[in-house]
């Protein structure tokens, strides 16, 4: 039997999935890696997790593929499917990962230090473990690729939008998922206005009208908008004119930005919202409640971008599992037509909102919208 393999590496995860060739291929196997760094878990959905120690992206893919020897005996692999988090100006529609192509991708580098080079290092692996499949990459700025000029430019001399100095918008592949969800399951609001918050280890939120991206908190590069595990958010450029005129050099601002920033910054203990929300530490309160307000400030933002709402929808893994966070970015938003229905959101159900604006947890999987790109080009 054929199958497709998709990887996501993310910021602190590498999610993978086995799947079968096919219109909406069906699923065979998948987990992830989740928790990269000294304490690395392997997750395998149907096996428990294994701890397997220290593992950045490199070590993290090699457990992936050796976890999935078994799964991939007697199958031949035809297609690999990757999340590459930046397409710059040229990339939109999923491509065939030729060398020229790889090497455009790899100058885009700079621009999504925490993503890119991990996305492309998959595909070399890739490329080497399964020499004969098709190795396509899948956009996660492409969801945002027609938003409207005001969401796409910054207010800085034109030739820099010229020369591509722009909001791309991330998560895309996301936000892709969550519209193929609504117009399935939820039709009517899949045509109206949507407010989509991804909080992963990265986090943003969309403004969906009918079912296109409007607007977007993440801009040029997955620092923007939202505070995240250890990247800033929305920053005040004078405070970068500050740091340089300490004498920081771009490599230090980028780790600081990067790295030690967002919740991991603020706490001064975790970038996990897990540890957070159970430390009674102070700083760990603080950490979250910036992260609320952040979010709430967000939400009226993208309302307003949207003219209105008709649904909210929570994703990601403090989206989907965080119901302490969604009560708390809901409560009081009665203004907006958001009423949280406690008991639900406490079960992480679906539908968690008793007021006129629909409000939903909807697990997202970038690995399944991957399978349909690669699925879509081997016919
Ligand atoms: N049960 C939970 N409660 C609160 N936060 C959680 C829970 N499970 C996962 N998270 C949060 O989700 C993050 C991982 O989200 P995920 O979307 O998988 O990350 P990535 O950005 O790497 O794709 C963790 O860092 C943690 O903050
Ligand atoms: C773009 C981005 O921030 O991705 P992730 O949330 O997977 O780190
Ligand atoms: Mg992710």
């Amino acid at each position: 039997m054929s199958v497709i393999l998709t990887l996501n590496a993310g910021s602190s995860s590498i999610k993978f999935g086995v799947h079968e060739t096919g219109v909406e291929p069906p699923l065979l196997a998948s987990g992830q890696v989740e928790n990269l760094g000294p304490l690395a878990r392997l997750k395998v959905k149907g096996t428990p997790a294994r701890e397997i120690g220290p593992a950045d992206h490199a070590v993290a893919l090699r457990a992936i593929l050796h976890a999935l020897a078994p799964v991939l005996e007697g199958r031949k692999v035809l297609g690999v499917g990757h999340r590459i988090v930046h397409g710059g100006k040229s990339f939109g529609d999923p491509v065939r990962l030729t060398p020229e192509v790889i090497d455009q991708l790899r100058t885009l580098e700079p621009l999504a230090p925490l993503h890119q080079p991990h996305n492309l290092a998959a595909v070399d692996a890739a490329r080497l473990a399964f020499p004969e499949a098709l190795q396509m990459g899948c956009f996660d700025t492409a969801f945002h690729r027609g938003h409207p000029f005001v969401n796409d430019a910054f207010a800085l001399p034109l030739r820099f939008y010229e020369q591509g100095v722009r909001r791309y918008g991330f998560h895309g592949l996301s936000y892709d998922y969550i519209t193929s969800c609504l117009r399935r399951d939820w039709p009517a609001l899949a045509k109206g206005r949507v407010v989509v918050a991804h909080l992963g280890n990265g986090a943003s939120m969309c403004a969906i009208k009918d079912g296109h991206s409007v607007g977007s908190t993440m801009g040029f590069s997955a620092l923007d908008g939202l505070p995240m595990g250890t990247r800033c958010g929305q920053l005040d450029p004078g405070v970068l004119l500050y740091l340089m005129a300490q004498g920081m050099g771009a490599a230090e601002i980028e780790r600081i930005l990067y790295h030690e920033s967002g919740l991991k910054g603020l706490s001064e203990i975790s970038h996990d919202m897990r540890t957070l929300l159970a430390s009674d530490d102070p700083r760990a309160a603080q950490a979250v409640e910036y992260y609320v307000f952040r979010l709430r400030r967000e939400v009226g933002a993208m309302a307003a971008v949207l003219g209105g709402l008709d649904g909210v929808v929570f994703t990601g893994g403090i989206g989907e599992h965080a119901a302490p966070i969604r009560a708390r970015v809901i409560e009081g938003m009665e203004f907006l037509g958001l009423e949280l229905d406690a008991g639900a959101n406490a079960k992480d159900a679906t539908r968690i909102g008793t007021g006129p604006v629909e409000v939903l947890v909807i697990p997202t999987d970038e690995e399944r919208v991957i399978a349909r790109a690669v699925s879509k080009a081997l016919s």
